[in-house]
């Protein structure tokens, strides 16, 4: 059996996941490789710390920059992360003709287009299922399973780290901080956690699935984002109260005017599977026009589960080991020769051209007439109600309060709209503090 011979560079949480698991599944994987899948050298700046978990047999080097040319590596995986020396590293491998692995989405969601093209000019292949949702197969699921569908959207929980937050937040009461560190401890954050609590990891990730859902560039640059930093306890429990769980969704949306990109907490139907996912655990919704709508659910963050992602990668690579490169699966699921002019130029639209429907939660004075006030605004810009909730302030400022939440929840208007709806119900007097604005998905 040929051997296919593998640069580790990084051997942190997914790296030491990819060590382990190769070693412990050794054999099945390389007979379904075809080939025995070998790691022979892997780079680490902590070498002693990488010593302790390959052995003595496998070489240990602290500079990777000597890894991505040497003869004797034919492919490259990068779990170092971030846009810097990881950057450098993957082109100087594809330079070199190496095929690489990567879980790196900020390293592809920024310069993608530029890696993806450095790629294509030596002919070789740069994989990452890794890189969204973890050990999901969900680049496996677009660029394959579903290439009968035209894709209409795609929604997903696609960061652990914030997902494990808002379960832990609202299971056990915990406070935002002490879960953020216990996410941290157990591998799931980013070196940079901002990442994870202010959406963009989670953009990072819808953008490349909006890339390949619609035959478009990826366009991080492009999405709107908001983390989970302003999210307030009592919406959750409001939104709870209405029949809603909030989730940080990322959303690639398909319509007549444009693409809409978007990472934001969204209310989303507690009847919905997804509504379900909790922990670190990650789920995609796509919707087709031949299969309908499919859930896709899995871990997508943690050491194995993401090791998972990285293994397959290198036993698709140890298939076509010798193959034409016109017969790779195209890295973004569509051949750039065959690429619908139409399609691909669909723009990313602005948030104010997005249309859904919205959570809205003004703190008011108790006095009468303010909710007509409201209601008569969200009317005159068109916005129709769908439900509306009191909640007394006793049971959120405590006893004695001349101050109440007023919770509504509407239906589809476009961004623009509600923003300026918004404006005016701000400048009421009788309106305290900011109006609190949530988006809501039916995924349906
Ligand atoms: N941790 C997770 O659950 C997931 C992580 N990812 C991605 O996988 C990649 C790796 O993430 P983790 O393993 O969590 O990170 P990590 O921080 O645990 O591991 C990174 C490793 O790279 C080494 N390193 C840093 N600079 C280096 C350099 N210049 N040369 C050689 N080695 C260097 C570090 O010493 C460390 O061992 C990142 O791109 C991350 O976004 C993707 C999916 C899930
Ligand atoms: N930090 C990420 C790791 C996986 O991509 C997450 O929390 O999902
Ligand atoms: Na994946």
């Amino acid at each position: 059996m040929t051997r296919i011979r593998v640069g580790l560079l990084g051997i942190g949480t997914v790296g030491a996941g990819t060590f382990t698991v190769l070693k412990r599944n050794q054999a099945e994987i390389s007979r379904r490789a075809g080939r025995e899948i070998a790691i022979t050298v892997v780079a680490d700046l902590d070498t002693n710390r990488a010593r302790s978990i390959v052995g003595d047999d496998i070489e240990v080097v602290s500079d990777a920059q000597q890894v991505v040319s040497r003869d004797d590596v034919d492919v490259v995986i990068e779990l170092i992360g971030g846009y810097g020396i990881a950057k450098t590293l993957v082109l100087a491998a594809i330079e070199a003709g190496k095929h690489v692995v990567t879980a790196n989405k900020a390293l592809l969601a920024v310069h993608g287009t530029e890696i993806f093209a450095a790629a294509a000019r030596k002919g070789v292949i740069v994989a990452y299922e890794a890189a969204v949702a973890g050990g999901i197969p969900i680049i496996k699921a677009l660029r394959e399973g579903l290439v009968a569908n035209r894709i209409d959207w795609v929604a997903g929980i696609v960061n652990g780290t914030t997902n494990f937050i808002l379960s832990e937040m609202r299971d056990k009461g915990l406070d935002f901080a002490s879960v953020l560190k216990e996410a941290q401890r157990l591998g799931y954050a980013e070196a940079d956690p901002t990442f994870d609590i202010e959406g963009i990891d989670a953009a990072h990730k819808t953008a490349l699935m909006s890339a390949i859902a619609f035959g478009i560039p990826v366009q991080f640059d492009k999405a709107h984002i908001e983390g989970i930093t302003k999210l307030e306890r009592v919406d959750i429990q409001y939104a709870e109260q209405l029949g809603y769980r909030i989730k940080l969704l990322g959303i690639a949306k398909r319509t007549d005017k444009g693409v809409e990109l978007r990472v934001h907490p969204s209310l989303v139907p507690a009847r919905r599977l997804i509504a379900s996912v909790e922990g670190a655990m990650n789920a995609v919704v796509v919707h087709g026009d031949a299969l309908g709508t499919t859930l896709y659910y899995g871990a997508g963050a943690g050491s194995e589960p993401t090791a998972s992602a990285v293994i397959a990668d290198l036993v698709d690579i140890a298939r076509l080991q010798g193959a034409d490169p016109a017969h790779y699966t195209p890295v973004l699921g569509f051949q750039s020769a065959s690429l619908n002019a139409a399609q691909s130029s669909l723009p990313v639209l602005p948030i104010e051209e997005v249309v859904t429907s919205y959570y809205l939660r003004a703190r008011v004075s108790d006095e009468p007439g303010v909710l007509a006030k409201i209601t008569t605004i969200l009317s005159e810009h068109g916005v129709s109600i769908d439900a509306l909730l009191q909640r007394e302030s006793d049971d959120v400022l405590g006893e004695g309060a001349d101050q109440t939440d007023l919770i509504i929840l509407t239906h589809r208007t476009r961004e623009g709209t509600m923003n300026d709806a918004l404006a005016s119900i701000q400048s009421l007097p009788t309106v305290l503090g900011s109006v609190v604005r949530l988006r809501k998905e039916e995924l349906n």
